[in-house]
């Protein structure tokens, strides 16, 4: 049943990405049923762009600005934007919601060269803007993607020669720190260059873009090769590419590094794009990445060391995507912390293993390995939802602090900016 559903949602996404304009899978309006509707479509010629509506039974068609749009009734009446309806001082619904009639359907219709009026049955008038329309409907959002990036591998990171951005332009100026937002959004990875090597001043640069997340490592975290918690993280070993905090419902947004030290050998930072590496799966087997996408999983984390209990469960596929345009927005990659599969048959665990084997090989090709020594006054941040980082064994006395931060408030300071986030 569920290999069946699998393969149709396949040839779905394999639509979806083909790009252009695609129109959701609806039955065609079934003319005579309309009947004694009239359905023919009212025409209106704007300055520059020329419009048409038609009402069909379940639904309202309109073309505008080479979009042809379709829209649900109680839609329309749910994004009313009247005094009555929205607040637009609080950008919130008054309306609610629930009041509306599910088989709403306007009394009346008129359209002048800007602007839609729907009557409703009771009497309440409604106006929409139609480049609002264009803007808020399902056919003009679809295509959109969320969050431009580029995606790299060593070798296109190293070309694009993205600046590093001084600690002083980052503190002081909106200029420094929107340079900095920017190249953040598009790679995934950022740079601070001439930050005094303390805590403290990387808690100050932490702050300046988001909110700390504290979590059971403690606000901003500090450590060494000490063997202080139940985690490889805290010994000399090298450890292959991943992302942290696997084992969160959501896990951190956003990692910060700063080695405050290390006298000894080795340690080097491996930062490999995972959205680059999914792109490689969905080009060479894009049923392999569906079922990355849909396999719920778990990640855990058991600890028990000293005066640290601790055992977070998190769930969710290896592959997180928007299912109305299938953008990936989240990779959970962590085969340490990954727990026991048991949300699974057998059948599809099977494809699934062959799955991430394919994914493996590409996150480990070296070209799309990218590797940096950390060294005092170079803060390193990165995507935990999109970047894998590692480590080379070390030796020596190395001391890293760093700290997570929250990913919505990370991206709330690029919008402020005026990036699109
Ligand atoms: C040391 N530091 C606090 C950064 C994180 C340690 C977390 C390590 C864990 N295995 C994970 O990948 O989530
Ligand atoms: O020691 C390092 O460079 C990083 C270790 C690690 O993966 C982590 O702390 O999350
Ligand atoms: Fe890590």
């Amino acid at each position: 049943m569920w290999y069946h559903r699998l393969s149709h949602l396949q040839s779905r996404l394999q639509d979806l990405l083909k790009g252009g304009v695609i129109y959701p899978a609806l039955p065609q309006p079934n003319f005579k049923s309309l009947l004694p509707l009239a359905v023919h479509w009212h025409h209106t010629v704007s300055k520059s762009l020329t419009c048409a509506w038609q009402q069909h039974e379940d639904h309202f068609e309109l073309k505008y600005a080479d979009t042809v749009m379709r829209f649900d009734y109680v839609w329309l009446r749910d994004h009313c934007r009247s005094a009555s309806c929205y607040n637009s001082k609080t950008h919130q619904r008054s309306l609610d919601t629930a009041s509306v009639d599910l088989c709403i359907k306007p009394k009346n219709i008129r359209l002048d060269e800007t602007t839609l009026f729907f009557t409703w049955p009771d009497g309440h008038v409604t106006k929409y803007d139609l480049n609002w329309l264009v803007k808020n409907s399902y056919e003009g959002q679809k295509q959109k993607v969320i969050q431009p990036r580029i995606l790299w591998n060593a070798e296109i990171y190293q070309q694009a020669q993205v600046p590093y951005v001084d600690c002083q332009s980052f503190l002081e100026t909106n200029e420094g720190l929107k340079k900095f937002l920017q190249n953040f959004l598009l790679y995934g990875i950022a740079f601070v260059e001439n930050v005094p090597p303390t805590q403290e001043h990387t808690e100050k640069l932490a702050e300046r873009i988001s909110l700390i997340r504290e979590t059971i490592y403690g606000r901003m975290w500090y450590f060494t090769s000490d063997f202080s918690r139940g985690d490889t993280a805290y010994t000399k070993l090298a450890l292959d590419r991943h992302t942290d905090t696997t084992y969160f419902q959501e896990p951190c947004g956003i990692q910060v590094f700063h080695c405050l030290k290390h006298e000894g050998t080795g340690g080097r930072t491996l930062l490999v794009d995972g959205f680059y590496a999914a792109e490689q799966v969905l080009q060479k087997a894009p049923e392999e990445f569906e079922l990355l996408s849909k396999v719920p999983l778990k990640h855990e984390y058991i600890e028990d060391v000293g005066e640290c209990h601790n055992h977070m469960i998190g769930v969710g596929p290896v592959l997180n995507i928007y299912p109305w345009n299938k953008e990936l927005y989240l990779i959970r990659y962590n085969n340490y912390d990954r727990a026991v599969i048991n949300t699974v048959p057998y059948d599809v665990v099977h494809r699934w293993y062959t799955a991430h084997r394919t994914l493996t090989i590409e996150l480990r090709r070296p070209e799309n390995e990218f590797w940096v020594k950390l060294k005092p006054g170079r803060v390193l941040f990165i995507d935990n939802w999109r970047v894998l980082h590692g480590r080379e064994c070390f030796t020596g006395y190395r001391q890293l602090c760093g700290c997570y931060l929250t990913r919505d408030d990370v991206l709330n300071t690029a919008r402020l900016l005026g990036l699109q986030a």
